[in-house]
């Protein structure tokens, strides 16, 4: 790609995040959104969605087996994509989407070797994410090699987390070398915060809970604006059961998988990070939208576990902040699962919520009655364009490049 239109204030700006089932992306010149897209279902049935947000010309279409069976094959559809959506324009910087930034960063960073090769040592603490995130790094290098590289981290939010809420009870050798409660979907939860301190700034400063439930699954409680406590622990298997995730999990099933049933390291990952969830108790599917459409019991079962944990979670939030003025759904289910909304929320007065069942059938964001104590919101996260305000921030720190 050739002949730069935008400059210093208004750069363009290429966005990767690669969740667990998908791939999001995202061109921007400036805060002008140029093209939005996304490929979802990787790893059962892939779909891509895109958009030219100034023509409005959109694609929608199933991606067969051969053009999409990972998330390395995916990655190159959304290059080829802006190469015929936006020809001429010149990437000046791309940000990613790192799900491990571990102890060092707290912040977004600019990439460089030696950052890559740290890193890559997450992988393992991150085998759905991580991976895919430094891929999506190394393709967009080679597409575009004069771009600024960025990274942004869904750990770096949470990273000024009281102590308790970092540490595991364990000798404290373990915290010292790094085995801590990091928590993820900063992005998703730092873009929410903003946007509510724009919006509705008392709901910013009060006391917060963010349900971020998608395909990964977390809560988050927030005072000031700040992440004071998460679901997600050392990795993103903890917390909520998440669509092929376990969740909390008693560390004895781990010894008794070892010992008792000879299962090795790599057995008991497969098993935790892609066999269990909603996928492993309704021995159906991962996909909340199959296991609300299904008659199974098994289905109905996978959805009474799941908003059993986020309604405890909710208690344990609400405790960790001192009580709840606000509280938000986001994510693929909490933005679209009138359901799960409904019955996460119900009977639930005792916490101050007032839930209106109206309004919650006919998808509005305030969900809550006008007297309710607690006011429940539903609202879009935005993950590329935290991405995008970081890289731009970025970008003009390092200066306008070619
Ligand atoms: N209309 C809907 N009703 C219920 N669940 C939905 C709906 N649309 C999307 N979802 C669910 O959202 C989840 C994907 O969430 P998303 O946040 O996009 O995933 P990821 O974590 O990969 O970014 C899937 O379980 C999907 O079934
Ligand atoms: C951290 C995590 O679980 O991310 P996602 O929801 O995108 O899978
Ligand atoms: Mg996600």
């Amino acid at each position: 790609m050739t002949a730069a239109v935008s400059g210093k204030d208004d750069p363009t700006i290429l966005i990767l995040n690669a969740g667990s089932s998908s791939i999001k992306f995202d061109l921007y010149a400036g805060e002008e959104e140029l093209v939005r897209g996304q490929i979802e279902g990787l790893g059962a049935t892939p779909r891509l969605q895109a958009k030219v947000l100034r023509s409005g010309l959109s694609t929608d279409r199933p991606l067969s087996a051969d053009e999409a069976h990972d998330h390395q094959a995916a990655l190159a559809i959304p290059l080829k994509l802006l190469e015929e959506t936006a020809p001429g324009r010149t990437v000046q910087a791309v940000g990613h989407r790192v799900v491990h930034g571990g102890v060092d960063y707290a912040e977004p960073v600019v990439l460089d070797d030696a950052i890559l090769a740290h890193l890559k040592r997450f992988n393992p603490l991150a085998p759905l994410h991580q991976p895919h995130n430094l891929a999506g790094i190394l393709a967009a290098r080679q597409a575009f090699p004069d771009a600024l590289q960025v990274a942004c981290f869904d750990t770096a939010f949470h990273r000024r987390h009281p102590w308790v809420n970092d540490t595991f009870a364990l000798p404290r050798e373990f915290y010292d070398e790094g085995v801590r409660r990091y928590g993820f979907h900063g992005l998703s939860y730092e873009y929410i915060t903003e946007t509510l301190r724009e919006r509705m700034p008392e709901a910013a400063s009060g006391r917060l809970v963010v349900a971020h439930l998608g395909n990964g699954a977390s809560m988050c409680a927030i005072r000031e604006g700040r992440s004071i406590g998460s679901t997600m622990g050392f990795t993103a298997l903890d917390g909520l059961p998440m669509g092929t995730r376990c969740g909390q999990l008693d560390p004895g099933v781990v010894l008794y998988l070892m010992t008792e049933k000879g299962l090795s390291a790599n057995d008991i990952s497969d098993l935790l990070y892609k066999r269990s969830g909603l996928r492993g108790l309704s021995g159906l599917s991962h996909d909340m939208r199959e296991l609300e459409a299904s008659d199974t019991p098994e289905a109905r079962q996978a959805i009474d576990y799941f908003v059993f944990r986020i309604r405890r979670e909710l208690g344990a939030m609400a405790a960790v902040v001192g009580g709840l003025d606000t509280l938000v759904f986001t994510g693929g289910i909490g933005e679209n699962s009138t359901t799960v909304r409904a019955r996460v929320c119900e009977g639930l007065e005792w916490l101050g919520i007032r839930f209106d069942a109206g309004r919650n059938a006919a998808g509005e964001s305030l969900i809550s009655t006008n007297n309710s104590k607690v006011q429940v919101l539903v609202m879009r996260t935005n993950e590329e364009a935290m991405i995008r305000r970081h890289t731009a921030r970025l970008f003009g720190q390092a200066g306008a490049r070619p």
